[in-house]
């Protein structure tokens, strides 16, 4: 742990600066290469089913990359969505009479629908029973599928399907889906660098960290979930115009896995990803077609390169790539110079910036906190301190909303939070850092830092397409480690990790900063080093309230000081008046 002296420009990464469509002039190049290679080479019609169902495929797969590579939930039903897009174009543009064209997005809707009302009736569910709820609603669709005969044609599916009149040949309709797949590839692509983006992989690394830096967790579930059943969706109907023929067996659980597989080999956290490992699932199979003649042969090699790749590249074959270019890239990225960080906290008047009353959460019987008052007075620091076991962190949890409070009220800033969820009380100005890190781990230091400016309502963010850039390179600047804006958390040390996690808490610009336990496993340079950074912030006017075991660090920080035992409150007030409190003495020595 390193911190600078003082607030004074340092060397941080340059930012982008060319304009968005400038930068990304050579994929629509290649694109458009891909596109025109589609509608003039003359493909036999064996490739072009290969290339047909490959790019379909992996528009279905993309789905997968958003909900599960971004978002970090499982979807065990993708060919359930695929066949709502695949049925709507089928039974539309046959049973139906209606055009092409409507019953395109209308499949995209009806699976958008379908996956936003299992996501908003499963999301909070999560883990194993998530994927169980999926997969029995790709069974239940299965059976629908195939039983409910005058709707869906039953087992004998769906024939003669329309294609558009604009694509009348097979090759034309292929470019066509190409030109589908590249536009959606570029949303799925850039996806990660929005705010959304940046919300569900916060999700996905740390839920807990997630809200409190101002993400509404389940809405953001709810639309990777209702997005990747409408990529589902639109595949679905892009794959009925193309090969004209539908049927349930096209759509049934084994397809959601190979999705899923599909996904995993080729890296689900990125779009190219999963077209690598679509196209690769797709192709494998042909390639060791001669293969067949061996009964099992062919599947024991298929099944072996599947178990080698996601044995030695359990991020995909995109993802073993695109780390080692992350790593790469962060070594050689040229500095540049943000401005030093100004912290403005809100105030709406008043002495008192957090006001608790009668405090108490319990678990069971067990009293953790128990009817605790607490007044933090605006500007300085104001310690919480305790024994092993007393409540402190209880009471931080509680504060930002991780744990609902059994009885009490606390007021921040004059807003009554006592009932917000962890996203309303950081939005209403709450910042806080954990005893154990809670870092978004796949993610560099900068990105980390760019969600906690992302706050809803901070005022220091200014106009412009690099505002959040340079307000989280301020805040890396700030602690110390603007230069190393790039990497990965991963490679930071413990005392650095805490910087970032201090840095990602002050880029959102609080009202009141929570601080958990930040000396904790520092070594004596890096404590003096913490001490020096709490002094620079509280110079800026930002309230602290700090929880440390550390009486040095305490003693010589803060001006204030709530002592807990057992849950209750035993002393408060004046630094050095407390520590002296016979009652403390005795809480941390114990009496005879
Ligand atoms: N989720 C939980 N479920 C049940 N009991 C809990 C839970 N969290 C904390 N406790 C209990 O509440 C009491 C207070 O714990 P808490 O972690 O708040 O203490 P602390 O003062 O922060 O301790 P430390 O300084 O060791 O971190 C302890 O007895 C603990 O075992």
């Amino acid at each position: 742990m390193s911190a600078p002296s003082d607030n004074m420009s340092i060397p941080t990464p340059v930012m982008r600066t060319k304009p968005l469509l400038l930068r990304h002039l050579p994929y629509f190049i290649a694109a458009a290469i891909l596109v025109a290679l589609a509608a003039e080479m003359q493909f036999d019609g064996y490739i072009l089913n290969i290339l047909m169902q490959a790019t379909t495929f992996s528009i279905a797969v993309f789905g997968l990359s958003v909900v599960l590579g971004l978002c970090g939930q499982i979807n065990l039903a993708q060919a359930a969505f695929f066949g709502f897009g695949a049925y709507a174009v089928g039974i539309g543009t046959t049973d139906l009479h209606l055009s092409y064209w409507l019953c395109l997005p209308a499949g995209c809707v009806i699976a958008l629908l379908a996956g936003a009302v299992l996501g908003v009736s499963t999301l909070r569910l999560g883990g194993h029973y998530l994927a169980m709820v999926t997969i029995s609603f790709q069974q239940i669709v299965t059976l629908v599928m195939i039983n409910d005969i005058a709707l869906t044609h039953g087992p004998d599916g769906v024939s003669n399907i329309g294609r558009p009149g604009l694509f009348p040949t097979s090759q034309g309709y292929l470019a066509f889906c190409v030109a589908m797949l590249a536009i959606v590839g570029y949303f799925v692509w850039h996806l990660p660098d929005t705010k959304l983006g940046r919300a569900m992989r916060a999700v996905r690394d740390n839920e807990l960290a997630a809200g409190v830096n101002g993400i509404d967790i389940f809405r953001t579930k709810v639309y990777a979930f209702g997005l990747c059943a409408a990529l589902g969706g639109l595949a679905g109907g892009l794959f009925a115009g193309g090969f004209a023929y539908v049927s349930p067996d096209q759509f049934s659980f084994a397809d959601s896995i190979v999705f899923l597989t599909m996904s995993l080999l080729g890296g689900v956290a990125s779009p190219i990803g999963s077209a690598i490992g679509t196209g690769l699932l797709i192709l494998i199979p042909e390639w060791l077609r001669f293969l067949k003649s061996v009964p099992g042969l062919y599947l024991a090699i298929y099944g072996l390169f599947v178990i080698l790749i996601i044995r030695f590249m359990p991020d995909g074959i995109w993802g073993f790539v695109s780390t080692a270019f992350e790593r790469w890239r962060a070594q050689i990225k040229p500095p540049a110079v943000a401005a030093p960080l100004k912290l403005a906290p809100a105030t709406v008047g008043g002495d008192i910036v957090l006001e608790v009353t009668g405090l108490s959460k319990y678990f069971g019987g067990l009293k953790a906190v128990d009817g605790v008052d607490i007044q933090v007075k605006r500007g300085g620091v104001h310690a919480l301190i305790g024994p092993n076991g007393s409540g402190k962190t209880t009471t931080l949890n509680v504060l930002s909303g991780l744990y609902k409070a059994t009885s009490g009220k606390i007021v921040l800033d004059g807003t009554d939070i006592t009932n917000m969820p962890p996203h309303q009380r950081t939005a209403a100005g709450l910042g806080r850092t954990f005893q154990n890190i809670r870092l978004f781990r796949s993610m560099t230091a900068l990105e980390n830092v760019e969600i906690g400016a992302e706050r809803p309502g901070n005022k220091m963010i200014g106009d412009g397409g690099d505002a959040l850039t340079e307000r989280a390179l301020e805040a890396l600047n700030f602690v110390g480690l603007g230069n190393r804006a790039n990497e990965l958390i991963s490679s930071f040390s413990y005392g650095h990790q805490r910087l970032i996690e201090i840095a990602r808490a002050l880029a959102a610009n609080p009202t009141l900063l929570l601080l958990d336990e930040p000396a904790a496993g520092l070594n004596s340079t890096e404590k003096l080093e913490l001490h020096e950074l709490l002094k620079r912030i509280a110079a800026q006017g930002l309230t602290i309230l700090i929880i440390d075991h550390d009486m040095t660090l305490v003693s010589e920080a803060a001006q204030h000081i709530t002592v807990l035992n057992f849950g209750r409150r035993i002393a408060d007030g004046e630094s050095m008046a407390v520590l002296r409190h016979p009652d403390v003495v005795s809480a941390y020595l114990g009496t005879e």
